[in-house]
Parts: structure tokens; C-alpha cells; sequence
């Protein structure tokens, strides 16, 4: 791996791509110039297996599960933070970091519903440091108040006050992370609330859902600060037959609240993809969250590859030119492999598609389209396939002081070898 770094070979493949691409009507320098615009969410959640910092922590629940027992989690927010800095100084671009309410800094036991702003503060301090913005995300699950699997939709108004109480505070604080930041928190919001048989009654939960989130978004924060997403789901472990926030109840939700919908890849029927629904959706909504995910048959939040419907989620947001308003997020978490390597692996990935996308010759695709020119329009598409993108990605690696082809996992190694394995802890995730 060490003869990897050959600068002058890097820039001579580069050169030759960029010729390559030029031929096609493509400016490489353009295109790198756009991605390094894009940031993406990174999810505090893939380091510790969602487990969070909590004083009397439960277990995973809310329908979702990690799986593995790699070695090296981290117990702590130190742990966690450290974890984070080595994950993106493998990365190329400034991005984001998106953290759960869940990974507070808790002096004592503090529930959920009296969080604020200063359980956050070393987070902010942490983020200023390392120039990265923060998202947030309520989080309802894992709770003693969440396990007969309703929260914002309960029955019980007590329970549904307590929650709602939680999204005050989950919106205070990502505005506090906006103000201080000066970007943009986005807040997103995802209840596992519904049910494992066949309800009695469908409509009943969905209006409790409805008022409850009504009654969090009641006050108006500036956009500058804060943006709230709500995400749709289609089934978690536990509620099979029925969620209360499925895909047609919070699209028309965002649509009459003016809020961002989020689109979870690993949240549809398993042949139903989330590239072909973001250019429908951006049709009435300004702007969107993906949580971009990859599902094994289920919602198993796999660590993001790069699949065909990544490829395909990143040409939709280019092509429908929709980058200043799709939000990036991810959302996977695996316990099988090294956590910072999930998060490089994952992230790599979607900066790879945006690149991919950005490289096409879109223009001229919709023009073959417009014309009817269906053979031409399939033979550019394969043709792109083969194209030096790989040459485009090591020269960006160069560029931004970041380790080229395989270097980030000798890194990786070294770190899990004199960090990560001499955490004590043994994984409890199955
Ligand atoms: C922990 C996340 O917020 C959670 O995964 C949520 O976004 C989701 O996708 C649940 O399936
Ligand atoms: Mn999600």
C-alpha cells in the first residue's frame, strides 16, 4: 500500500481523466468544486451502537437493532469524540455531525423531557473546534416511557405530554447548536410508534401523532437556525402491521406544516427505492433529509456501499438539481466490523456517488432523452460507467490532505490497535 501516495502519478491519471471527461462536455474542476460544497451528516450513533451516554441507559429499542461485537466501542463521549476526529480526518470535505438527544453531557440523571441546551455545550464547543455542523434528533425510543411502542401517539396523555415535552427541548436545543454554529441545525424527528397486529383502529393514533407534533412545532424557529424533518416509515421489529408515521401520513404533514420530510433508504418495501420519490417530493416541499441507509432484506441499516441506488440517489439530487435543498444524512450502524471504519466506508461512499453524479454529462442525457434517443441515452449511461471516476476521487484525496485508495485503513488499524482495543468493554449488542 505504501507506493500509493506517487503524487506525480496521481496527477498524471487525474490529468488523463479530466481529459476523458472533458471529451464528454464535462468540467472535472467544476464538478470537484461543487462536492466540496456538499456536506454530509454524519451519525454520532454508529460509534457506540446507539447506545448513548444516558445515566441509566436502556436497551436498543423502538423497533431497530444492532448487531455484532467488534471490539472497541466507545464508552464515553471522550471516546466517542475521539473516534469522530479520527474518522474525519480520513475524509475528504468539511461535513456534518448528527447527534441524538440521547449523547448529552448528563452530570446527574436528567430525562428526557428536561434536557436543554447546556447538556449540548460541550458537543458545540467540540464542533466549533473541528468546524463541523451539528443536526439533532429527539429521540424517542429506548425508554421506560417508550416500551409498549407508542410515545407521541400514546393513549395516555401523560405519556404523550412527556414526550412531547422531549421535542420542546430536542428543538431548543438544535436551535442553540444553530445560533452558536451559524449553519443551520436540522432536527429530525422519527417516533417508532405503532403496532405488531393488525390495529382495530388506524385513524385514532395517527391524530393523537398529528396534535402531539403540532403541539412541539407550535413555536416558530428561524430557518437560519433550525430546520425540523419528520421521517416516514414503513415497519419496525414490533410494529409489523402498523406505523403511525408512515410514508402518506408524514408527507402530508410536511406539506401542510412547511417541515422537511426525511426518507430513510431502508424505510419502503424492499424493492421500493427512495431515488425514484425525491423528485416527486421536491415537487411540494422545499426542502428534504435523507437518511441514506442500506437495507439487507429488512431495515438492517448496513453500512452504506456503493450500490446502484446510492449511485442512484446521488444522480437524482444532481440531476434534479436539487443540491441546496436535499440535506445528506446517514444512517446505518454496525457492530460487526470497526465502528470508525463503518463511518469511513459509509461516508466515503456517499461522497463517491455526489462525485459520480456531479461527472455526468447530464445536459447532454436529457437532451438524448428529449429526442427520443433511447439507444443513445443507454449507451452514454453504460459508458459512464467505465469512466477513470476513480483517478477524479484519488486526486481529490491529494487535494484535501486525506490518505489515498487504501491508506485510511492502515490507519484505522493502527488507531483500533492502540486506542479502540484497549477499551474493556465487551459489546452487549447480539
Ligand atoms: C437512530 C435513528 O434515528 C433511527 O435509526 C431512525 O432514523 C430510523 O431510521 C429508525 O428506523
Ligand atoms: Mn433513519
Amino acid at each position: 500500500m505504501s507506493n500509493l501516495r506517487d503524487t506525480a502519478s496521481i496527477e498524471k491519471a487525474f490529468q488523463h481523466a479530466k481529459d476523458r471527461y472533458a471529451a464528454l462536455g464535462v468540467d472535472v474542476n467544476v464538478a470537484l468544486k461543487a462536492l466540496e460544497s456538499i456536506p454530509v451528516s454524519v451519525h454520532c450513533w454508529q460509534g457506540d451502537d446507539v447506545q448513548g451516554f444516558e445515566h441509566d441507559s436502556e436497551k436498543l429499542g423502538g423497533g431497530i437493532a444492532v448487531t455484532g461485537n467488534y471490539i472497541g466501542k466507545a464508552r464515553s463521549i471522550d471516546e466517542l469524540r475521539s473516534d469522530l476526529e479520527k474518522a474525519f480526518s480520513l475524509l475528504p470535505g468539511k461535513h456534518r455531525l448528527n447527534l441524538h438527544a440521547i449523547y448529552g453531557e448528563f452530570i446527574a440523571p436528567t430525562d428526557r423531557n428536561e434536557i436543554g441546551p447546556e447538556h449540548f455545550q460541550g458537543w458545540i464547543d467540540w464542533a466549533r473546534q473541528q468546524q463541523v455542523g451539528l443536526d439533532f434528533n429527539p429521540s424517542f425510543f429506548s425508554h421506560e416511557n417508550a416500551n409498549d411502542g407508542f410515545t407521541l401517539s400514546h393513549t395516555d396523555a401523560g405519556i404523550r405530554n412527556f414526550w412531547v415535552e422531549h421535542g420542546i427541548a430536542s428543538r431548543q436545543i438544535g436551535e442553540a447548536f444553530g445560533a452558536a454554529l451559524e449553519t443551520p441545525c436540522v432536527t429530525n424527528f422519527w417516533v417508532p410508534d405503532g403496532f405488531k397486529d393488525t390495529p382495530a383502529d388506524r385513524r385514532a393514533p395517527r391524530e393523537r401523532l398529528a396534535a402531539s407534533l403540532d403541539e412541539i412545532f407550535a413555536q416558530e424557529l428561524d430557518p437560519q437556525r433550525h430546520l425540523d424533518a419528520v421521517e416516514c416509515k414503513l415497519f419496525g421489529i414490533g410494529s409489523e402491521s402498523y406505523v403511525v408515521g408512515s410514508h402518506e401520513f408524514y408527507l402530508g404533514y410536511a406539506i401542510s406544516r412547511n417541515k422537511l420530510l426525511c426518507l430513510d433508504a431502508g424505510h419502503f418495501h424492499p424493492t421500493e427505492v427512495i431515488s425514484d420519490k425525491i423528485s416527486s417530493v421536491m415537487m411540494y416541499l422545499p426542502e428534504i433529509l435523507l437518511h441514506v441507509s442500506r437495507g439487507v432484506r429488512w431495515d438492517s441499516d448496513h453500512v452504506v456501499t456503493y450500490s446502484d441506488e446510492l449511485q442512484a440517489i446521488a444522480q437524482e439530487i444532481v440531476r434534479g438539481n436539487y443540491l441546496d435543498r436535499v440535506h445528506v444524512g446517514l444512517d446505518f450502524f454496525d457492530a460487526s466490523i470497526n465502528r470508525v471504519a463503518a463511518w469511513v466506508i459509509g461516508t466515503q461512499n456517499m461522497i463517491k456517488a455526489l462525485l459520480t453524479a456531479l461527472l455526468e454529462p447530464t445536459q447532454q442525457l436529457k437532451q438524448l432523452e428529449i429526442e427520443g434517443d433511447y439507444t443513445s441515452r443507454l449507451a452514454m449511461m453504460e459508458e459512464l460507467k467505465s469512466m477513470p471516476f476513480g483517478a477524479v476521487w484519488d486526486y481529490y484525496c491529494l487535494s484535501s490532505g486525506v490518505p489515498i485508495g487504501l491508506e485510511w485503513l492502515e490507519s484505522v488499524k493502527q488507531y483500533e490497535n492502540s486506542v479502540q482495543k484497549h477499551r474493556s468493554n465487551i459489546s452487549e449488542t447480539v
